[in-house]
Protein backbone atom coordinates (compact mmCIF):
# COMPACT_ATOMS: atom_id res chain seq x y z
CA UNK A 1 0.00 0.00 0.00
CA UNK A 2 1.46 3.27 -0.78
CA UNK A 3 1.34 5.83 1.39
CA UNK A 4 -0.49 9.33 1.15
CA UNK A 5 -0.12 12.52 3.48
CA UNK A 6 -3.36 14.59 4.56
CA UNK A 7 -3.19 18.32 5.33
CA UNK A 8 -6.74 19.60 6.57
CA UNK A 9 -9.34 18.26 8.54
CA UNK A 10 -12.19 16.99 6.44
CA UNK A 11 -15.80 18.01 7.00
CA UNK A 12 -18.16 15.65 7.86
CA UNK A 13 -20.79 14.95 4.81
CA UNK A 14 -23.07 12.63 2.84
CA UNK A 15 -20.59 11.32 0.59
CA UNK A 16 -17.40 12.50 -1.12
CA UNK A 17 -16.53 13.66 -4.08
CA UNK A 18 -12.64 13.60 -5.26
CA UNK A 19 -10.95 16.06 -7.72
CA UNK A 20 -7.53 15.63 -9.39
CA UNK A 21 -5.78 17.69 -11.14
CA UNK A 22 -2.78 17.79 -12.83
CA UNK A 23 0.13 18.89 -11.21
CA UNK A 24 0.16 22.26 -13.29
CA UNK A 25 -1.05 25.73 -12.77
CA UNK A 26 -2.79 25.89 -15.70
CA UNK A 27 -4.92 22.89 -14.50
CA UNK A 28 -5.14 23.03 -10.85
CA UNK A 29 -6.09 27.07 -10.75
CA UNK A 30 -9.38 25.85 -12.57
CA UNK A 31 -9.89 22.18 -10.57
CA UNK A 32 -9.48 24.38 -7.48
CA UNK A 33 -11.89 26.53 -8.48
CA UNK A 34 -13.92 23.70 -9.09
CA UNK A 35 -13.84 22.44 -5.90
CA UNK A 36 -14.40 25.70 -4.42
CA UNK A 37 -17.38 26.40 -6.01
CA UNK A 38 -19.25 22.56 -5.44
CA UNK A 39 -17.71 23.02 -1.72
CA UNK A 40 -19.90 26.17 -1.56
CA UNK A 41 -23.23 24.64 -3.41
CA UNK A 42 -22.73 21.55 -1.77
CA UNK A 43 -21.64 21.78 1.82
CA UNK A 44 -22.95 18.60 3.28
CA UNK A 45 -20.35 16.80 0.77
CA UNK A 46 -16.59 16.13 1.83
CA UNK A 47 -14.37 16.76 -1.07
CA UNK A 48 -10.88 15.73 -1.65
CA UNK A 49 -8.36 17.10 -4.25
CA UNK A 50 -5.91 15.10 -4.88
CA UNK A 51 -2.29 15.92 -6.02
CA UNK A 52 1.58 14.54 -5.25
CA UNK A 53 3.20 15.12 -1.75
CA UNK A 54 5.38 17.97 -3.19
CA UNK A 55 2.09 19.95 -3.78
CA UNK A 56 0.80 19.50 -0.89
CA UNK A 57 2.57 22.72 1.03
CA UNK A 58 1.29 24.68 -1.36
CA UNK A 59 -1.78 23.97 -1.31
CA UNK A 60 -1.95 24.10 2.37
CA UNK A 61 -1.23 28.06 2.32
CA UNK A 62 -4.64 28.73 0.52
CA UNK A 63 -6.98 28.92 3.03
CA UNK A 64 -9.34 25.51 1.09
CA UNK A 65 -12.51 25.95 2.86
CA UNK A 66 -12.99 22.98 5.53
CA UNK A 67 -15.10 20.83 3.53
CA UNK A 68 -11.78 20.12 1.11
CA UNK A 69 -9.10 18.67 2.07
CA UNK A 70 -5.88 17.81 -0.01
CA UNK A 71 -3.99 14.85 -0.10
CA UNK A 72 -0.37 14.02 -1.84
CA UNK A 73 0.31 10.51 -3.58
CA UNK A 74 4.18 9.81 -3.81
CA UNK A 75 5.60 11.22 -6.59
CA UNK A 76 9.71 11.30 -7.28
CA UNK A 77 10.47 13.47 -9.89
CA UNK A 78 14.24 12.56 -9.33
CA UNK A 79 13.30 9.06 -10.43
CA UNK A 80 12.13 10.41 -14.09
CA UNK A 81 15.31 12.29 -14.97
CA UNK A 82 13.10 15.76 -14.18
CA UNK A 83 14.74 18.47 -11.78
CA UNK A 84 14.02 16.77 -8.27
CA UNK A 85 11.30 20.15 -7.45
CA UNK A 86 9.53 19.48 -10.06
CA UNK A 87 6.44 18.84 -8.21
CA UNK A 88 4.52 20.97 -10.76
CA UNK A 89 5.28 21.86 -14.62
CA UNK A 90 6.12 25.18 -13.67
CA UNK A 91 8.91 26.68 -15.42
CA UNK A 92 9.56 23.35 -17.11
CA UNK A 93 10.82 23.45 -20.76
CA UNK A 94 8.13 22.07 -22.84
CA UNK A 95 10.10 18.26 -24.11
CA UNK A 96 10.42 18.16 -19.86
CA UNK A 97 6.59 18.70 -19.99
CA UNK A 98 6.29 15.70 -22.29
CA UNK A 99 8.40 13.65 -19.87
CA UNK A 100 6.52 15.11 -16.71
CA UNK A 101 3.33 13.40 -18.23
CA UNK A 102 4.67 10.15 -19.06
CA UNK A 103 6.05 9.62 -16.04
CA UNK A 104 2.83 10.59 -14.06
CA UNK A 105 1.15 8.20 -16.48
CA UNK A 106 3.87 5.49 -15.19
CA UNK A 107 4.28 6.01 -11.45
CA UNK A 108 1.09 6.95 -10.38
CA UNK A 109 -1.55 4.73 -11.73
CA UNK A 110 -0.83 2.24 -8.74
CA UNK A 111 -0.87 4.45 -5.78
CA UNK A 112 -3.90 6.15 -7.25
CA UNK A 113 -6.04 2.66 -7.42
CA UNK A 114 -4.83 1.80 -3.94
CA UNK A 115 -5.80 5.39 -2.79
CA UNK A 116 -9.71 5.12 -4.03
CA UNK A 117 -9.70 1.63 -2.51
CA UNK A 118 -8.92 2.92 0.65
CA UNK A 119 -12.06 5.36 -0.06
CA UNK A 120 -14.10 2.50 -1.32
CA UNK A 121 -13.37 0.57 2.61
CA UNK A 122 -14.78 3.82 4.13
CA UNK A 123 -18.39 5.17 5.81
CA UNK A 124 -18.99 8.17 3.71
CA UNK A 125 -20.10 7.22 -0.25
CA UNK A 126 -17.60 8.14 -2.76
CA UNK A 127 -19.86 9.93 -5.65
CA UNK A 128 -17.22 9.93 -8.24
CA UNK A 129 -14.00 11.11 -9.11
CA UNK A 130 -13.49 14.35 -11.23
CA UNK A 131 -10.01 13.62 -13.43
CA UNK A 132 -7.97 15.90 -15.46
CA UNK A 133 -8.15 15.66 -19.43
CA UNK A 134 -4.53 14.62 -19.10
CA UNK A 135 -4.54 12.22 -16.61
CA UNK A 136 -7.21 9.89 -18.44
CA UNK A 137 -5.42 6.53 -16.88
CA UNK A 138 -7.76 7.08 -14.15
CA UNK A 139 -11.12 6.21 -16.19
CA UNK A 140 -9.61 2.53 -16.11
CA UNK A 141 -9.08 2.28 -12.86
CA UNK A 142 -11.93 3.82 -11.60
CA UNK A 143 -14.45 1.78 -13.86
CA UNK A 144 -12.76 -1.47 -13.00
CA UNK A 145 -13.45 -0.45 -8.86
CA UNK A 146 -17.14 1.00 -9.82
CA UNK A 147 -16.71 4.73 -9.13
CA UNK A 148 -18.20 7.49 -11.44
CA UNK A 149 -15.64 8.99 -13.65
CA UNK A 150 -16.17 12.47 -15.06
CA UNK A 151 -13.42 13.64 -16.83
CA UNK A 152 -12.43 17.75 -16.66
CA UNK A 153 -11.25 20.05 -19.15
CA UNK A 154 -8.92 22.90 -18.39
CA UNK A 155 -9.49 23.89 -22.15
CA UNK A 156 -12.43 24.25 -24.41
CA UNK A 157 -14.06 21.57 -26.77
CA UNK A 158 -13.25 24.22 -30.31
CA UNK A 159 -9.29 23.57 -29.17
CA UNK A 160 -9.56 20.25 -27.89
CA UNK A 161 -11.23 18.81 -30.77
CA UNK A 162 -8.44 20.34 -33.15
CA UNK A 163 -6.10 19.43 -30.79
CA UNK A 164 -6.65 16.02 -30.36
CA UNK A 165 -7.32 15.70 -33.41
CA UNK A 166 -3.81 16.99 -34.89
CA UNK A 167 -2.19 14.59 -32.56
CA UNK A 168 -4.02 11.02 -33.29
CA UNK A 169 -4.48 11.90 -37.40
CA UNK A 170 -1.23 14.25 -38.21
CA UNK A 171 -3.45 15.61 -40.66
CA UNK A 172 -0.32 17.75 -41.80
CA UNK A 173 1.85 14.74 -42.80
CA UNK A 174 0.74 15.31 -46.28
CA UNK A 175 3.82 15.21 -47.90
CA UNK A 176 2.80 19.14 -48.41
CA UNK A 177 5.27 21.88 -47.13
CA UNK A 178 3.67 24.95 -47.77
CA UNK A 179 3.38 27.56 -44.76
CA UNK A 180 -0.34 28.91 -45.87
CA UNK A 181 -1.63 25.26 -46.40
CA UNK A 182 -5.22 24.98 -45.60
CA UNK A 183 -5.17 21.17 -43.45
CA UNK A 184 -8.94 19.97 -43.06
CA UNK A 185 -9.19 18.36 -39.30
CA UNK A 186 -10.40 15.52 -39.62
CA UNK A 187 -13.84 14.54 -36.91
CA UNK A 188 -14.08 18.70 -37.06
CA UNK A 189 -16.44 19.79 -39.69
CA UNK A 190 -15.79 22.92 -41.17
CA UNK A 191 -12.37 23.51 -39.46
CA UNK A 192 -9.20 24.08 -41.34
CA UNK A 193 -5.87 25.03 -39.72
CA UNK A 194 -2.82 26.71 -41.56
CA UNK A 195 0.32 24.39 -41.84
CA UNK A 196 2.12 27.97 -40.04
CA UNK A 197 -0.38 27.85 -37.73
CA UNK A 198 0.31 24.70 -35.27
CA UNK A 199 2.62 24.37 -32.64
CA UNK A 200 6.21 23.78 -33.26
CA UNK A 201 6.41 19.87 -31.84
CA UNK A 202 3.25 19.05 -33.66
CA UNK A 203 4.81 20.24 -37.45
CA UNK A 204 7.94 18.68 -36.10
CA UNK A 205 5.85 15.28 -36.08
CA UNK A 206 4.60 14.96 -39.54
CA UNK A 207 7.80 12.74 -40.27
CA UNK A 208 7.48 10.94 -36.31
CA UNK A 209 3.97 8.94 -36.43
CA UNK A 210 5.24 7.71 -32.92
CA UNK A 211 6.16 11.34 -31.33
CA UNK A 212 5.54 10.87 -27.87
CA UNK A 213 2.51 13.47 -27.61
CA UNK A 214 1.26 11.16 -30.29
CA UNK A 215 1.52 8.02 -28.46
CA UNK A 216 0.20 10.08 -24.91
CA UNK A 217 -2.83 11.85 -26.94
CA UNK A 218 -3.50 8.21 -28.86
CA UNK A 219 -3.69 6.89 -25.01
CA UNK A 220 -5.82 9.63 -23.75
CA UNK A 221 -8.27 8.82 -26.44
CA UNK A 222 -8.69 5.13 -25.63
CA UNK A 223 -8.95 6.00 -21.99
CA UNK A 224 -11.38 8.75 -22.41
CA UNK A 225 -14.10 5.89 -23.24
CA UNK A 226 -13.93 4.93 -19.84
CA UNK A 227 -15.16 8.07 -18.60
CA UNK A 228 -19.09 8.59 -18.01
CA UNK A 229 -19.16 12.38 -18.31
CA UNK A 230 -17.04 15.36 -19.86
CA UNK A 231 -17.12 18.79 -17.66
CA UNK A 232 -15.67 21.74 -19.37
CA UNK A 233 -14.18 25.00 -17.84
CA UNK A 234 -16.47 27.11 -20.66
CA UNK A 235 -19.69 27.99 -21.33
CA UNK A 236 -22.34 27.15 -23.58
CA UNK A 237 -22.34 31.06 -24.78
CA UNK A 238 -19.59 30.97 -25.96
CA UNK A 239 -18.67 27.14 -27.43
CA UNK A 240 -22.24 24.89 -27.68
CA UNK A 241 -21.57 23.63 -31.38
CA UNK A 242 -18.52 22.10 -29.93
CA UNK A 243 -19.41 20.99 -26.61
CA UNK A 244 -22.67 19.50 -29.12
CA UNK A 245 -20.09 17.88 -31.48
CA UNK A 246 -17.92 16.66 -28.50
CA UNK A 247 -21.02 14.85 -26.93
CA UNK A 248 -22.04 13.34 -30.34
CA UNK A 249 -18.45 12.11 -31.15
CA UNK A 250 -17.93 10.28 -27.82
CA UNK A 251 -21.47 9.68 -26.79
CA UNK A 252 -21.63 10.76 -23.21
CA UNK A 253 -23.03 13.78 -21.56
CA UNK A 254 -20.75 17.05 -21.85
CA UNK A 255 -22.00 19.68 -18.83
CA UNK A 256 -20.14 23.41 -19.52
CA UNK A 257 -19.72 24.72 -16.02
CA UNK A 258 -16.99 28.08 -16.61
CA UNK A 259 -15.96 30.14 -16.28
CA UNK A 260 -14.80 28.61 -13.04
CA UNK A 261 -12.38 31.36 -12.29
CA UNK A 262 -15.63 33.87 -12.25
CA UNK A 263 -18.16 31.27 -10.63
CA UNK A 264 -15.59 30.72 -7.56
CA UNK A 265 -14.57 34.01 -7.29
CA UNK A 266 -12.05 32.54 -5.46
CA UNK A 267 -8.17 32.43 -5.14
CA UNK A 268 -5.60 29.71 -7.37
CA UNK A 269 -3.52 27.51 -6.52
CA UNK A 270 -0.59 29.57 -6.37
CA UNK A 271 0.49 31.48 -2.61
CA UNK A 272 -0.37 35.29 -3.04
CA UNK A 273 2.89 37.00 -3.71
CA UNK A 274 1.60 40.06 -1.51
CA UNK A 275 4.39 42.79 -2.67
CA UNK A 276 4.68 41.88 -6.02
CA UNK A 277 0.77 42.13 -6.26
CA UNK A 278 0.28 45.57 -4.36
CA UNK A 279 3.16 46.82 -6.86
CA UNK A 280 1.17 45.61 -9.56
CA UNK A 281 -2.15 47.31 -9.01
CA UNK A 282 -0.70 50.81 -7.16
CA UNK A 283 1.51 50.96 -10.66
CA UNK A 284 -2.23 50.21 -12.51
CA UNK A 285 -3.82 52.76 -10.13
CA UNK A 286 -1.07 55.17 -11.73
CA UNK A 287 -2.85 54.54 -15.78
CA UNK A 288 -5.84 56.26 -17.18
CA UNK A 289 -8.31 53.24 -18.44
CA UNK A 290 -7.64 51.75 -21.33
CA UNK A 291 -4.15 52.51 -21.42
CA UNK A 292 -2.03 49.69 -20.70
CA UNK A 293 -0.86 46.30 -22.73
CA UNK A 294 -0.54 43.26 -20.19
CA UNK A 295 1.69 41.10 -21.33
CA UNK A 296 1.89 36.91 -19.60
CA UNK A 297 2.75 33.89 -21.35
CA UNK A 298 1.50 32.04 -18.21
CA UNK A 299 3.06 29.42 -16.38
CA UNK A 300 5.02 27.10 -18.50
CA UNK A 301 5.81 28.62 -21.80
CA UNK A 302 8.14 31.49 -22.68
CA UNK A 303 9.57 33.51 -25.88
CA UNK A 304 12.42 32.71 -26.79
CA UNK A 305 15.30 35.77 -25.87
CA UNK A 306 14.73 37.08 -29.80
CA UNK A 307 11.18 37.11 -30.03
CA UNK A 308 11.08 38.66 -26.72
CA UNK A 309 12.87 41.69 -28.04
CA UNK A 310 10.55 41.42 -30.87
CA UNK A 311 7.67 42.20 -28.75
CA UNK A 312 9.53 44.66 -26.31
CA UNK A 313 10.05 46.70 -29.78
CA UNK A 314 7.07 46.10 -31.00
CA UNK A 315 5.52 47.50 -27.44
CA UNK A 316 8.17 50.58 -27.24
CA UNK A 317 7.22 51.59 -30.93
CA UNK A 318 4.17 53.57 -30.15
CA UNK A 319 5.20 54.28 -26.13
CA UNK A 320 2.38 52.27 -24.83
CA UNK A 321 2.99 51.70 -21.18
CA UNK A 322 3.05 47.67 -20.69
CA UNK A 323 3.13 45.63 -17.57
CA UNK A 324 5.09 42.45 -18.29
CA UNK A 325 4.48 39.60 -16.02
CA UNK A 326 7.80 37.03 -15.51
CA UNK A 327 6.33 34.55 -12.86
CA UNK A 328 9.47 32.19 -13.94
CA UNK A 329 13.25 33.48 -14.56
CA UNK A 330 13.04 32.94 -18.04
CA UNK A 331 9.90 34.64 -18.88
CA UNK A 332 11.25 38.24 -18.00
CA UNK A 333 11.96 40.84 -21.21
CA UNK A 334 14.92 41.83 -22.32
CA UNK A 335 17.25 44.36 -20.21
CA UNK A 336 16.31 47.44 -22.83
CA UNK A 337 12.36 46.70 -22.43
CA UNK A 338 12.58 47.32 -18.59
CA UNK A 339 11.46 51.55 -18.58
CA UNK A 340 11.11 51.85 -14.85
CA UNK A 341 8.06 54.52 -14.72
CA UNK A 342 6.82 54.13 -18.09
CA UNK A 343 6.25 50.34 -17.85
CA UNK A 344 6.48 47.65 -15.33
CA UNK A 345 8.16 44.07 -14.92
CA UNK A 346 6.63 42.15 -12.37
CA UNK A 347 9.48 39.48 -11.21
CA UNK A 348 7.07 36.76 -9.60
CA UNK A 349 3.87 35.65 -9.31
CA UNK A 350 1.36 38.69 -10.27
CA UNK A 351 -2.16 38.52 -9.25
CA UNK A 352 -3.86 37.67 -13.03
CA UNK A 353 -7.63 38.52 -12.79
CA UNK A 354 -6.92 41.80 -10.71
CA UNK A 355 -4.97 42.47 -13.38
CA UNK A 356 -7.54 42.30 -16.05
CA UNK A 357 -10.11 43.61 -14.25
CA UNK A 358 -8.11 46.60 -13.45
CA UNK A 359 -9.95 49.35 -15.39
CA UNK A 360 -6.15 50.43 -16.74
CA UNK A 361 -5.97 47.43 -18.88
CA UNK A 362 -6.58 47.94 -22.34
CA UNK A 363 -5.11 44.89 -23.62
CA UNK A 364 -3.43 41.39 -23.16
CA UNK A 365 -0.64 40.35 -24.94
CA UNK A 366 -1.11 36.43 -24.46
CA UNK A 367 0.24 32.89 -25.29
CA UNK A 368 -3.35 32.04 -25.32
CA UNK A 369 -3.60 29.49 -22.75
CA UNK A 370 -7.46 28.38 -21.84
CA UNK A 371 -7.24 30.19 -18.31
CA UNK A 372 -5.77 32.99 -19.63
CA UNK A 373 -7.56 33.42 -22.41
CA UNK A 374 -11.16 32.79 -20.83
CA UNK A 375 -9.89 35.41 -17.92
CA UNK A 376 -9.61 37.96 -20.27
CA UNK A 377 -12.86 37.33 -22.11
CA UNK A 378 -14.65 37.10 -18.54
CA UNK A 379 -13.42 40.56 -18.04
CA UNK A 380 -13.66 41.63 -21.35
CA UNK A 381 -10.00 42.91 -22.47
CA UNK A 382 -9.29 42.10 -25.57
CA UNK A 383 -6.47 39.60 -26.26
CA UNK A 384 -3.41 39.71 -28.70
CA UNK A 385 -2.32 36.42 -29.38
CA UNK A 386 1.03 35.44 -29.58
CA UNK A 387 0.99 31.45 -29.51
CA UNK A 388 4.09 30.02 -28.16
CA UNK A 389 2.79 25.77 -28.26
CA UNK A 390 0.12 22.87 -27.22
CA UNK A 391 -3.59 24.22 -28.12
CA UNK A 392 -2.58 27.52 -27.94
CA UNK A 393 -3.43 28.18 -31.29
CA UNK A 394 -6.76 26.94 -31.55
CA UNK A 395 -7.53 29.18 -28.99
CA UNK A 396 -6.65 32.30 -31.25
CA UNK A 397 -8.52 30.59 -33.68
CA UNK A 398 -11.82 30.40 -31.49
CA UNK A 399 -11.44 34.19 -30.27
CA UNK A 400 -10.29 36.07 -33.61
CA UNK A 401 -11.97 34.13 -36.14
CA UNK A 402 -15.42 32.60 -33.73
CA UNK A 403 -15.70 35.04 -31.59
CA UNK A 404 -14.42 38.29 -33.09
CA UNK A 405 -13.32 39.42 -29.43
CA UNK A 406 -9.12 39.47 -30.04
CA UNK A 407 -6.39 39.99 -32.71
CA UNK A 408 -2.95 37.53 -33.73
CA UNK A 409 0.41 38.18 -34.26
CA UNK A 410 3.20 36.33 -35.73
CA UNK A 411 5.54 38.15 -33.75
CA UNK A 412 7.70 40.35 -36.03
CA UNK A 413 7.78 43.63 -34.15
CA UNK A 414 6.31 45.74 -36.68
CA UNK A 415 3.19 43.58 -37.56
CA UNK A 416 2.38 43.51 -33.22
CA UNK A 417 2.69 47.16 -33.18
CA UNK A 418 0.11 47.41 -35.41
CA UNK A 419 -1.98 44.84 -34.06
CA UNK A 420 -2.05 46.62 -30.73
CA UNK A 421 -2.44 50.11 -32.55
CA UNK A 422 -5.77 48.59 -34.03
CA UNK A 423 -7.56 46.99 -30.75
CA UNK A 424 -6.70 49.46 -28.65
CA UNK A 425 -7.08 52.42 -31.07
CA UNK A 426 -10.41 54.44 -32.30
CA UNK A 427 -10.38 52.87 -35.19
CA UNK A 428 -13.49 50.33 -36.58
CA UNK A 429 -12.08 47.44 -36.04
CA UNK A 430 -10.58 48.19 -32.43
CA UNK A 431 -14.36 49.59 -31.71
CA UNK A 432 -15.92 46.48 -33.19
CA UNK A 433 -13.21 44.00 -31.40
CA UNK A 434 -13.84 46.23 -28.06
CA UNK A 435 -17.51 45.70 -28.05
CA UNK A 436 -17.81 41.83 -28.60
CA UNK A 437 -15.12 41.69 -25.95
CA UNK A 438 -17.87 43.69 -23.91
CA UNK A 439 -20.56 41.46 -25.03
CA UNK A 440 -18.90 38.38 -24.65
CA UNK A 441 -17.68 39.76 -21.09
CA UNK A 442 -21.91 39.99 -20.07
CA UNK A 443 -22.91 36.32 -21.64
CA UNK A 444 -20.12 34.39 -19.49
CA UNK A 445 -21.16 36.26 -16.36
CA UNK A 446 -24.74 35.68 -17.19
CA UNK A 447 -23.74 32.19 -17.54
CA UNK A 448 -22.19 31.76 -13.77
CA UNK A 449 -24.96 34.09 -11.91
CA UNK A 450 -26.09 32.54 -8.80
CA UNK A 451 -29.24 33.88 -8.97
CA UNK A 452 -28.64 35.61 -5.53
CA UNK A 453 -28.17 39.67 -6.63
CA UNK A 454 -31.80 39.51 -7.99
CA UNK A 455 -31.01 39.16 -11.63
CA UNK A 456 -32.20 36.83 -14.24
CA UNK A 457 -32.03 33.47 -11.97
CA UNK A 458 -29.53 30.73 -12.33
CA UNK A 459 -26.65 30.99 -15.16
CA UNK A 460 -26.46 28.15 -17.37
CA UNK A 461 -23.16 26.94 -16.61
CA UNK A 462 -24.45 26.48 -12.53
CA UNK A 463 -27.17 24.49 -13.51
CA UNK A 464 -25.13 22.16 -15.61
CA UNK A 465 -23.32 22.00 -12.85
CA UNK A 466 -26.42 21.27 -10.43
CA UNK A 467 -27.35 18.77 -13.36
CA UNK A 468 -23.77 17.11 -12.95
CA UNK A 469 -24.54 16.50 -9.68
CA UNK A 470 -27.83 15.02 -9.69
CA UNK A 471 -26.76 12.41 -12.27
CA UNK A 472 -23.24 11.46 -9.95
CA UNK A 473 -25.76 11.40 -6.92
CA UNK A 474 -28.32 8.71 -9.12
CA UNK A 475 -31.08 11.55 -8.88
CA UNK A 476 -30.83 11.54 -13.10
O1 LIG B 1 1.97 35.34 -12.77
C1 LIG B 1 0.98 34.65 -13.03
C2 LIG B 1 0.95 33.73 -14.12
C3 LIG B 1 -0.19 33.00 -14.33
N1 LIG B 1 -1.27 33.13 -13.50
C4 LIG B 1 -2.46 32.27 -13.70
O2 LIG B 1 -2.03 30.97 -14.12
C5 LIG B 1 -2.91 30.45 -15.08
C6 LIG B 1 -2.14 30.16 -16.35
O3 LIG B 1 -2.92 29.34 -17.17
P1 LIG B 1 -2.94 29.45 -18.76
O4 LIG B 1 -3.19 30.83 -19.18
O5 LIG B 1 -3.93 28.46 -19.26
O6 LIG B 1 -1.48 29.13 -19.21
P2 LIG B 1 -0.48 27.86 -18.95
O7 LIG B 1 0.04 27.94 -17.59
O8 LIG B 1 0.47 27.93 -20.06
O9 LIG B 1 -1.46 26.60 -19.14
C7 LIG B 1 -1.30 25.29 -19.66
O10 LIG B 1 -2.60 24.70 -19.43
C8 LIG B 1 -3.67 25.35 -20.10
C9 LIG B 1 -4.97 24.68 -19.67
O11 LIG B 1 -5.08 23.37 -20.08
C10 LIG B 1 -3.46 25.30 -21.62
O12 LIG B 1 -4.49 26.01 -22.26
C11 LIG B 1 -2.09 25.92 -21.97
O13 LIG B 1 -1.84 25.81 -23.37
C12 LIG B 1 -1.00 25.22 -21.18
O14 LIG B 1 0.28 25.78 -21.46
C13 LIG B 1 -4.00 31.50 -15.29
O15 LIG B 1 -5.10 31.17 -14.47
C14 LIG B 1 -3.36 32.80 -14.80
O16 LIG B 1 -4.30 33.72 -14.27
C15 LIG B 1 -1.26 34.03 -12.46
O17 LIG B 1 -2.25 34.16 -11.73
N2 LIG B 1 -0.14 34.76 -12.26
Amino acid sequence: MASTKDCACAGAGAGVVVLFPLMAHGHMNPCLYLARLLSTRYPSLSFILLTTSGNLPHLSRCQLPLNIRAVGLPFHPADHDLPPDADTTFALPQNLVTRFNHAVQDSLPTPFRDYLATLLAADSPLLCLIADMFLAWTAPIAEELGVFHATFYSSGPYAMSIYNSIWINLPHADGRDGDGDEIAVPGVPGVTVLRRQLAPNMRAAESMPDHPNCRFVRRQAECYRHSRAFLWNTAEAIEKPFLDLWAKSNGKPVFAVGPLFAAAGGRGTVVDNRDVAAECLAWLDRHSPRSVVYVSFGSQNWLTPEEAAELAAALERKARPFLWAAPAVNQAPPHAARRQGISMVARGWVPQTAILGHPAVGAFVSHGGWNSTLESLGFGVPVVFRPIGAEQFCNEKLVVEVLGAGAATAGRAAETAEVLEEVMGDGERGREVRRRSKEIAAALAAAVADGNDGGDGVGESLRALDEFMSLVSGRR
